[in-house]
């Protein structure tokens, strides 16, 4: 009945031997009959707004569970010695605006001038935190607020981050947990994934920060 797509572990093996934490990512989808494999790659390439259900799983100092059902969002914490999650953040809630900026701002040189104005003037009134290993950059923007950017540049013209695996789950649980997440000037829950690979240049948050 459920399709389920999956981001397994992201973070790359310098990150995690630097003791960095990784996370995995997933959303789900109600399952489309037909197609040539099964409904499979039809029951997923389309748009975020019809998600069931996303969450990420963060492996930090603590495993940290956090999910959406379209009913909210809540956080839940590994208990080891338990073998169990409970419920720790019940229906978080962002704050909106944060104190906190995400960019990677070694890459400003490949941007547009548009861009690196923009991030200049963003910069003014917010602290620099980006780890480079996404779910940690999420969990953190999601808990305190703020914007994160991965913008399209002249390397990547389409951005790094992609739709199906990234952009779209986050962007379900910036909405459910009252942030926001856009593709340029279009939400990225709108947003119909040609390919499972798609690329965005995306950007969520805190919902006066994302407008
Ligand atoms: O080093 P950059 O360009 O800031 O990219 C960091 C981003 O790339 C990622 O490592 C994903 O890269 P991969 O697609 O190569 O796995 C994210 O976890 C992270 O947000």
């Amino acid at each position: 009945r459920f399709a389920v797509v999956v981001d397994p572990l992201g973070g790359d093996a310098e990150k995690a031997d630097a003791g960095a934490s990784s996370g995995t990512i997933f959303s789900v989808y109600s399952a489309r009959a037909g197609g040539e494999e099964g409904g499979t790659r039809a029951s997923v390439l389309r748009r975020g707004e019809e998600m069931l259900a996303a969450g990420y799983v963060v492996f930090g100092a603590a495993t940290q569970l956090v999910l959406s059902v379209g009913r909210g969002v809540d956080g839940f914490t590994l208990h080891p010695s338990l073998g169990c999650f409970t419920l720790t953040r019940p229906q978080l809630r962002m704050p909106h605006t944060g104190r906190f900026y995400s960019v990677n701002l070694g890459h400003r040189r490949q941007w547009s001038e548009a861009m690196a104005l923009h991030v200049d003037l963003v910069s003014q009134s917010k602290s620099l935190r980006y780890t480079g290993t996404f779910v940690a950059d999420v969990h953190r923007t999601l808990l305190y607020g703020g914007v994160f950017f991965y913008p399209a540049s002249s390397r990547r013209p389409r951005g790094k981050l992609r739709l199906l695996f990234q952009a779209a789950p986050v962007a379900f649980l910036m909405e459910q947990a009252g942030g926001g997440s856009a593709c340029g000037a279009e939400r990225t829950l709108e947003i119909e994934p040609g390919t499972l690979n798609q690329c965005v240049p995306v950007a969520f948050g805190s919902r006066s920060d994302v407008d």
